[in-house]
């Protein structure tokens, strides 16, 4: 008799559940890394599921990708050379394309099977690999960096899965250490940075390490997914020691940069005053995950 799986049983948020609508599976396989499943959903357009984890859909991705792109990006004057760990579907991507200051783009993912299904189910995200100035690399990113010259990037955004599995190094403080090597003086970087309704003792752990490495400054954003579990995701944003960062009021606000909202399709969720917005944090989250 088929064994049911245990829903409330899975680590990043034990006790809940959530569930979408299936119409039709449209791809099922697994890679060398994780299980990797395309379907249609019947509300919210496609979705990518890995290993039984919801990475995006077709309908909110735009809120995840814009803001992990556009809250560094426009924290700084003019990012030239950006790398991207993980986020091989592409919309990153798209979103990094936006800015025309940036020259050089490399992104490293692990897993190609990623990459593939993207291009075949998701045109409007994988888009971002058709920009000339995307360099991809297929491996892991943990050794990427290791070998990447010092101070090469000006921002660094880790669109990473859970910290469950291969992606646990990616919240380590050798991690971090190797980060903050391949950022130039005053460079940035963001990461997705988990849940603050489930997830404080791990964000105040990134933090920490974050406080420790990044000398310049660290802050907490957080944006509304309604199809991530608590229906919220956060963001770290941090800056190494070098000219000041203020991530809280753009200097490079995104209205002002020349065709950033034409191409690959319009903005749907980020504008500066969401960015600013984002840094606002209930008082709970204060209270538990010090920034000072
Ligand atoms: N590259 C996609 C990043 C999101 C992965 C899935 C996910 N969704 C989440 C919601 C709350 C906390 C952690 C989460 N992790």
């Amino acid at each position: 008799k088929s064994v049911k799986p245990d829903y409330f049983n899975n680590p990043m948020w034990p006790g809940e559940a959530h569930s979408i609508k299936v119409e039709e599976i449209l791809y099922r396989e697994k890679s060398d890394y994780q299980e990797v499943l395309v379907f249609e959903s019947s509300t919210y357009g496609k979705v990518l599921v890995l290993d039984g984890i919801v990475q995006l859909t077709e309908k909110d991705e735009c809120a995840y990708q814009e803001m992990i792109v556009h809250l560094p990006l426009c924290s700084i004057q003019s990012p030239k050379t950006v790398l991207v760990v993980g986020g091989g579907d592409g919309g990153v991507l798209r979103e990094v394309s936006r800015h025309s200051s940036v020259e050089h783009i490399d992104i490293c993912e692990i897993d190609q099977m990623v990459i593939d299904v993207s291009r075949k189910f998701f045109p409007d995200l994988a888009v971002g690999f058709e920009d000339s100035r995307v360099h991809l690399h297929v491996g892991d990113a943990i050794e990427f960096l290791k070998c990447a010259p010092e101070g090469r990037y000006d921002a660094i955004i880790v669109d990473s899965s859970d910290p469950v599995g291969p992606a646990q190094e990616l919240v380590e403080k050798p991690f971090f250490d190797t980060i903050a090597k391949a950022l130039r003086p005053g460079g940035v970087l963001c990461n997705m940075a988990e849940s603050m309704w489930l997830h404080t003792h791990l964000i105040q752990d990134m933090i920490s390490i974050c406080r420790e490495t990044f000398k310049g400054s660290v802050h907490y954003a957080w944006a509304s997914v309604p199809t991530y579990p608590s229906g919220v995701i956060g963001f770290l944003l941090c800056a190494t020691k070098g000219p000041p960062v203020d991530f809280v009021n753009p200097i490079n606000p995104i209205e002002k940069l020349e065709g950033a909202n034409e191409h690959k399709r319009e903005l749907r969720f980020y504008n500066s005053e969401m960015h600013s917005a984002a840094f606002a944090l209930p008082g709970f989250v204060k209270r538990e995950v010090s920034l000072l």
